[in-house]
């Protein structure tokens, strides 16, 4: 129980797939402000990746995973996390939910009113929605089937704060547009801009920014625990992990083809990944055209602890097999052919040419080779496009 009677204050955090959220919770828990959080994490994929990219040195917080919609099949869920985190209450300030980009955050406030053992020790403080200022405008305009609610259009109908995220990627007329149509949406609630999601916390927690009145008012049937909401079908979470170790350079390759035919399908992926031969996770993530990874943030592998690789895509019409199998041929499977001090030939801009195998495995490349006019180059891939034993000329040509 909370000291005195007092009720834990909850901000849930909420916005389409991508747009800033687990940037602004970390964030919020970067700023010295001395406040305890407990954090809980819903992730629509399988395979949590963000627990591991929530900053790791945030001791004092708590940090609850939850797989599956929040909005629906783990609602329940939802209860007992909180009503187990009430034995501590009184070691927080607050609690803070970042659900799935694809959630309805209807049924997750819906949780801080029907039930009676929850509503005695939180009460629901704010609800925040992160926007994409740059892919908002696709995602609030997509025809859905019959029946499914536009997710992205929840999300910003039931927002208390509104933070208008990557302001960077788009000019003052695109931004004016997207402030114009999310006005529609939703007219009372404060719209904040920012960039990396750099807002001042005080602006969002313990703001006691909730209306129930405002909510009734927009959704008369929001107390409504039977009515039931239906997702868009053709959206699909694939999750995948292996232990061992890829090859970066094939992923981005992979990555990179991909975007170039399917980037409006893919929503949002991530993962975490060992690197052959790299102390560090390489983290990678994307929204639609926007990769980006890297070895940035320095998370070690511990000692001990398993070397694996996670993925998590989320997109339109995704292939399952197809997206598994490129996954899996960027894992290292078998040892580097060639050895410290092997003559090989390396194909480089001027033409396959002849030098030494300096170092095997070097910075997430197999091999570094130094070439016999003295320059240093790196390969790859371990395969014959890239790198091959030295030819030798026999009669009628070379083996
Ligand atoms: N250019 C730019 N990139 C940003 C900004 N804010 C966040 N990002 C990047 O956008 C990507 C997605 O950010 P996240 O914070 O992971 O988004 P999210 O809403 O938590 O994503 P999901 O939980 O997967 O739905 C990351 O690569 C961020 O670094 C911004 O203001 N500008």
């Amino acid at each position: 129980m909370p000291p005195s009677g007092r009720k834990v204050p909850v901000t849930v955090l909420t916005g389409f797939l991508g747009s800033g959220k687990t940037t602004l919770l970390n964030h919020i828990l970067s700023v010295r402000h001395g406040l305890k959080f407990a954090i809980i994490e819903n992730e629509f994929g399988e395979v949590g990746v963000d627990e591991h990219v929530i900053k790791e040195d945030s001791e004092e917080q708590v940090i609850e995973v939850m797989n599956g919609c929040i909005c629906c099949t783990v609602r329940g869920d939802l209860v007992k996390v909180l009503k187990r985190l009430r034995d501590r209450l009184e070691t927080f300030d607050g609690v803070i939910i970042e659900t799935t980009g694809m959630a309805d955050p209807a049924p997750v406030a819906q949780t801080f009113f029907v039930d009676p053992e929850i509503q005695k020790d939180y009460h629901l403080d704010c609800i925040v929605t992160v926007i994409d200022s740059k892919h908002v405008l696709q995602h609030l305009r997509e025809e859905k089937p019959e029946g499914v609610e536009n997710e992205s259009v929840e999300q910003i109908a039931f927002a208390d704060k509104i933070i208008l995220n990557k302001t960077d990627l788009v000019d003052d007329a695109q931004l004016a547009e997207v402030v114009a149509e999310v006005k529609k949406i939703n007219s009372s609630a404060e719209m904040i801009k920012a960039q990396h999601s750099q807002v001042d916390p005080t602006k969002l927690l313990g703001v006691n920014a909730f209306s129930l009145d405002r909510v009734l008012e927009m959704d008369p049937e929001f107390m409504d625990t039977e009515g039931e909401h239906q997702h868009d079908n053709s959206i699909s979470s694939i999750s995948f992990k292996f232990e061992g170790e890829v090859n970066v350079n094939k992923l981005e390759m992979w990555i990179s083809e991909m975007l170039q035919t399917k980037a409006t399908d893919m929503f949002r992926y991530k993962g975490m990944l060992a690197v052959k031969g790299m102390e560090t996770k390489y983290l990678f993530q994307g929204v639609h055209m926007l990769f980006n990874g890297g070895f940035e943030g320095g998370y070690k592998w511990k000692e001990g602890e398993k070397r694996e690789c996670r993925f998590v895509f989320i997109g339109r019409n995704l292939d399952k097999i197809l997206l598994e199998k490129k996954f899996m041929d960027c894992k290292v499977l078998s040892e580097a052919r060639f050895n410290t001090g092997d003559k090989v030939e390396a194909n480089v801009p001027g033409g396959w040419t002849k030098g030494t195998i300096l170092k095997v495995w070097d910075d997430g490349n197999p091999y570094r080779i130094k070439l016999d006019n003295g320059t240093e180059v790196w390969a790859p891939d371990d395969s014959d496009d890239f790198v091959r034993s030295v030819r030798q000329k026999v009669e009628g040509g070379y083996k």
